[in-house]
């Protein structure tokens, strides 16, 4: 049976054939490079990590593949005010449609109400979705190892940075850690979330960090849902964090920020 990884990477294959026959890359590439400055997406996590906090990715996702629809009642402009003041270092929006229940729209709209640097947060197969990332107004994107072969990691990586964008490269499992440090990029994400099997435990992150070279940051992110799973992955020298479903389920999603992480 195809996982859900696979089907995730076979409609993002078709939708690029849709968006580069409505708007041709020569043109997406003049709009990427009309925009303004990015936020410095690693810096701002490294400025919390250097003032001794915690650097939260804090995100902005209605549904996912697991969850099903977890927010209903979905403002990202209000969410993206709430975790600004409860002290968040960016944010990661999901703008995936079929398997999200995301879009555009929803990055720009909580980039617009805040002054947080922002992750898209999609399935980058293409050089095509690099510039449409920059042409929408994110500062950082997404590069999942499992996806994508060396090459193509090394591409993509230099077209964003290129474009004045961070990479926040996902691994999770000691053979993608291995490949992700062979990519000059300073975030990686070890994903404690199976993509395959939905499996998660944050026992992921504490091993791999193990294995992390001491120039790079370590983003643990999914399944991190109480202050006792922070406190144990802080035990351990970890200090950047990317959490959505345990915000979302929240009323006030910056509440319950704090209450994850205390003041930051
Ligand atoms: O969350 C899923 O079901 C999922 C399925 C397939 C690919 C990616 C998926 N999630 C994206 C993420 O990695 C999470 O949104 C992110 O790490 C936050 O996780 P959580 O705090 O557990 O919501």
């Amino acid at each position: 049976m195809t996982d859900i990884l696979q089907r995730i990477l076979a409609r993002k294959a078709e939708e690029l054939a849709e968006r580069s026959t409505k708007l041709p890359l020569k043109e997406l590439s003049a709009r990427a490079a009309d925009m303004p400055d990015t936020r410095g997406f690693a810096a701002a996590i490294e400025a919390k990590i250097a003032a001794g906090l915690s650097a939260v990715i804090a995100e902005v996702k209605k549904a996912s593949p697991s969850k099903g629809v977890i927010r209903a009642e979905f403002d990202p402009a209000a969410i993206a005010r709430s975790y600004e003041a409860a002290g968040a270092a960016c944010l990661s929006v999901l703008t995936d449609k079929d398997f999200f229940h995301g879009c555009e729209d929803f990055l720009q709209q909580a980039r617009a109400a805040c002054s947080l640097p922002v992750l898209r947060k999609d399935f980058v197969i293409d050089p095509y979705q690099v510039y449409e990332a920059r042409a929408i107004g994110a500062d950082c994107i997404l590069l999942i190892v499992a996806a994508l072969s060396d090459a193509d990691l090394l591409e993509l990586s230099l077209l964003a940075a290129e474009l004045d964008m961070d990479v926040l490269c996902e691994v999770h499992d000691a053979e993608e850690l291995e490949r992700a440090q062979a990519v000059p990029v300073p975030l990686i994400g070890v994903n404690n979330r199976n993509l395959r099997t939905f499996e998660t435990s944050i026992d992921t992150s504490l091993e791999l960090q193990e294995l992390m070279e001491y120039d790079r940051v370590l983003v643990a992110e999914s399944g991190i849902h109480t202050p006792a799973d922070v406190a144990r992955l802080r035990d351990a020298g970890i200090n950047a964090f990317l959490v959505g479903e345990a915000f979302m389920r929240a009323p006030d999603p910056g509440l319950e920020l704090k209450r994850l992480f205390g003041t930051n």
